[in-house]
This record gives structure tokens, sequence and C-alpha cells, in this order.
């Protein structure tokens, strides 16, 4: 079977070039000629771990080929999937304008039966517009079908979770569009929901908006910790043991970042609100993650009194471990933050530093170092801001001699503080005393 995918980003690349490892012919669409061209050399545009082994496995093979010519992807296959953005609008709401334009362009331009596969997250019953624009600017009548085929794949988990998902979810109308979909997933196991594409649709929004509640409410248990002497980290494995609430996504921090949560959650309350529902429960999931900067940058203060001048250590940009993308990451927030107290920082991450350069150029007041240990030098502290595992085993004794005063600020709870205090630092961090 020939697909062809719409939107060459994370989940547009994942989607393409897994699918091609799968034996699928693929062709990716992508609108940037920079990244068509990368990926034809074999490189991805972005870093995600494992990713590129299997794109250039797919190219020697001819399984996958790119183009920035939607009418060459509208041709080359009767599947269709749209992966391009649906970033967030000033109002909250999803700005849908980049999935229009694939609907209308496939209507243009389509000769034969079309499957139109939503993988971007959209709200609930956009598979109506899409619909609509198709018939809308058809040329001549031709049957197609849409179908919400939401996807669930972490950033610096991506193939795993695409090759191996928890679940496939498929919101479909015909047996046409239904018995396509079985064939395409044949080869991956695992459980697979229909439903209608309404719910599918709102599935999405409700998984991860579920998800960014569980972090604000053991952000709140940490909060709650450091007055009473207690552990998160203990209560979250105390509570995570009853299967009913799971000890996943119950990792107290900085809060919640990335290109999705925080797009998606608003989305979720903009949508509600739409259709006369009051999800004041998100508003206040998203309340909690915005005060979660505040609370780290007290934590700083605390540490370390006044900031002005002092030159600090950065550890971690991107907004989790495994990936370069910084989109909505708490380090944006902590950064600003510090530069307006009059801190002067040292920033390191293993893979975010080109992204982060572009918001943040190097200048009298911040430079970034070459490896994690170089970024101590001459430092008055450390402060986490991403659990990279390189960090996780640093030679902490190296890090002690570095830094001008053994003061570690850590904002994702990587270290014992029992240990960190034998070792000699003095160590803050979230939720544990
Ligand atoms: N990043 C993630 O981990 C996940 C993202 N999603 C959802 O998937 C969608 C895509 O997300 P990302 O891949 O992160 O976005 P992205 O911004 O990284 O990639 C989108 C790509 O689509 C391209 N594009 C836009 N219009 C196009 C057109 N007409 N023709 C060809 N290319 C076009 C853009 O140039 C861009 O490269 C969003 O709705 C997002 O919410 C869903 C699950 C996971
Ligand atoms: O729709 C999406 O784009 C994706 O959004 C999230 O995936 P992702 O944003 O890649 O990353 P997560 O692993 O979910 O982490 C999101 C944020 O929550 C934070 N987090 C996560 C877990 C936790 O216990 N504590 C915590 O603070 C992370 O540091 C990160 O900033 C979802 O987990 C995916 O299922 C979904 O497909």
């Amino acid at each position: 079977m020939n697909i062809t995918v719409v939107g060459g980003g994370y989940v547009g690349l994942t989607t393409g070039i897994c699918l091609s490892h799968l034996g699928y012919k693929v062709k990716v669409v992508e609108k940037i000629p920079q990244k068509v061209q990368m990926l034809k050399e074999g490189h991805l545009p972005i870093y995600e771990p494992g990713l590129e082994e299997l794109l250039q496995e797919s190219l020697k093979q001819d399984r996958i080929s790119f183009t920035t010519d939607i009418v060459e992807g509208i041709d080359f296959s009767q599947v269709i999937f749209v992966c391009v953005g649906t970033p967030e609008q000033e109002d909250g709401s999803a700005d849908l304008s980049q999935v229009e334009e694939v609907a209308r362009l496939t209507a243009q331009h389509m000769k034969d039966y079309k499957l139109l596969i939503e993988k971007s997250t959209v709200p609930v019953n956009t598979h109506k517009l899409i619909k609509k624009t198709v018939q809308r600017y058809m040329k001549s009548p031709i049957e197609f079908d849409v179908v919400s085929n939401p996807e669930f794949l972490r950033e610096g988990n991506a193939v795993k979770d695409f090759l191996e998902p928890d679940r496939i979810v498929i919101g479909v109308e015909s047996d046409r569009a239904k018995s396509i979909m079985q064939e395409i997933y044949k080869p991956i196991k695992a459980p697979i929901i229909f439903t209608d594409p309404a719910t599918a649709e709102l599935i999405k929004h409700a998984s991860n908006s579920f998800l960014a509640m569980k972090i604000s409410f053991i952000n709140m248990i940490a909060d709650l910790c450091e007055k009473t002497g207690a552990d998160v980290k203990l209560v979250a494995d105390g509570i995570g043991y009853d299967k009913r609430i799971g000890r996943a996504f119950l990792d107290a921090g900085i809060g919640w970042g990335g290109s999705c949560f925080p797009k998606d959650v608003k989305a979720f309350i903009k949508i509600a609100e739409d259709h006369g529902v009051d999800f004041s429960l998100l508003k206040e999931v998203e309340k909690i993650n915005a005060e979660r900067i505040d609370r780290f940058i007290q934590k700083v203060k605390t540490a370390l009194w006044s900031l002005k001048d002092k030159r600090l250590a950065v550890w971690g940009l991107s907004f989790k471990p495994n990936t370069d993308d910084i989109r909505y990451a708490p380090s944006i927030k902590v950064v600003s933050a510090l530069l307006k107290h009059g801190a002067k920082l040292s920033l390191y991450d293993p893979k975010a530093m080109n992204n982060f350069k572009r918001l943040f150029p190097e200048g009298k007041d911040l430079s970034y170092a070459q490896d994690m240990y170089q970024a101590l030098v001459d430092c008055e502290a450390l402060l986490i801001l991403t659990e990279w595992e390189e960090f996780k085993k640093a030679d902490l004794q190296k890090v002690k001699e570095l830094l001008r005063l053994p003061i570690i600020v850590d904002g994702r709870n990587i270290y014992e503080p029992s240990k960190m205090r034998e070792e000699g630092f003095e160590y803050y961090c979230m939720g544990r005393s």
C-alpha cells in the first residue's frame, strides 16, 4: 500500500518513517524545502532517538520519499495522513488553517477515492469541517472519507510509542475506511478502539488534559509535602501502586511544558466553553502549572538571597529529556525570570542549545557551555531544569569542585536528598525535605 503523509514535523516524520519501516511505500509532503532536502539526504531536521536510523534504512530500501509538492502527495496514494501543526491562537483555540489548507488542496486535486486521516490534534467535530471543505472544493463528485486517528506518541520516545502503542484510536464512519485503517495497522500489536470521529477527537484532548491534571495534582502535593516534612516521591509511589491511580505522570517538578500539553489544555478549555461547559477544573490545572515557575525562582532566591550579578549554571533547556524541542519549555520562563533578577547564566543542554540560542542569543549575561561540567565554572550554584540521563550520572565530586558554592536547586528531583547532604551539597528540590 502507498501512504502519503502531509507535514514533516515530529508526528509526520514518526508516522511516515515508522510506516515505511513496516513495509509501506511512503511519501512525506513537507512545505519547508530545507527540511525536505535534509530528509532526502538521510538527516532529520529534529532530534528523535532511533528515528534517523530508520529513515536511512527506508531510504536505502527505496520505501520513503520526500517532496514539497502536495499534488505529488495527493496523486501518490488514496491514504493521506494529515500531520500538520495546530498551534494555539490568541484566544486559546487551535489554529486549524494548516488542516483546512490540506483538506482544500486535496479536494482540488483528487482524481479518485481519498481517505483523509486526521492525526493532528484537533477540536471535537473538526472532521465535519474537513468533510464540508472537501465537498465544497472538489471539482466533481468523488467518494472520500475522513477518519480521526489521534496520535499519542511522546517526544523522545516516539518510535517505540508509534510501533508499540498502548492503544490505537480510530474514529470512523464508513466500512471502507474502517477496513483500510485495519489493514494499515495490521502489523502493530495493540488494542484498536473503533469509535465515531467526534469521540476519537475528544479522546485525544481528554488524554492530554488528564495527564496534565495528574502532574498538577502531584505538584500541589509537593507543595504540601514541603510544608509538612513529607516526601512527594514516596507519596507518588504510595498512591501510584494503586492500579486505579498508576505511578506514571506523578513526578513533581517545575511543571509541564512542550508543544502539546499547554496548547491542548487551553484548547480543551475553549472547546468546552464554546459548548457552554465551564471546565473550571482544567483552568485550575493550568494555574497550578503556571505557579511552578515562581515556586522554583523562590527556591533559587532562598538558596542565594539576591540574584543580582550572581553567576548561575543551568542544566537542561528542552521541555523534557531526549528531545531538542523547547516549545513552551519551563526553561524559557525560568531563564527569563533569572535574567530579570540580574543573574548571569551559563547554560547547557545536550540537544536543545541551538534552538534555545534563537530565543536567547549569547550575550554578556548569558553564555552556552560545551559540556555540563564547563557550564559550572565560576558559578555560585547549579540549577537543574530537565532530567537528562547524563545529569543523573554526573560526577558529583567534580560538580562540587567546579562550583564556587556547593549549591544545587533541582527542579526535577533527580538526586536523593540524603545522598546529596552526605556529598556536602546544599540541595534544594521539589517536595522533598
Ligand atoms: N509533537 C508531538 O509530540 C505530538 C504532536 N501531536 C499533534 O500533531 C500535530 C503536529 O505536531 P508536530 O509534528 O509537533 O508539529 P510540527 O510543527 O513539528 O510539524 C508540522 C509540520 O507540518 C508542515 N506543514 C504545515 N502545513 C503544511 C502543508 N500544507 N503541506 C506540507 N507541510 C505542511 C510544517 O512546515 C511543519 O514542518 C499537532 O496537531 C500536534 O498537536 C500529537 C501527538 C504528539
Ligand atoms: O499530544 C502530544 O503531543 C503528546 O503530549 C504528551 O507528550 P510530550 O509532550 O512529548 O511529553 P510528556 O512526556 O507527556 O511530558 C510533557 C511535560 O510534562 C512534564 N512531566 C511529565 C511527567 C511527569 O510525571 N511530570 C512532569 O512534569 C514533562 O517534563 C514535560 O514538560 C503526551 O504524553 C503524549 O501522549 C501526546 O501524544
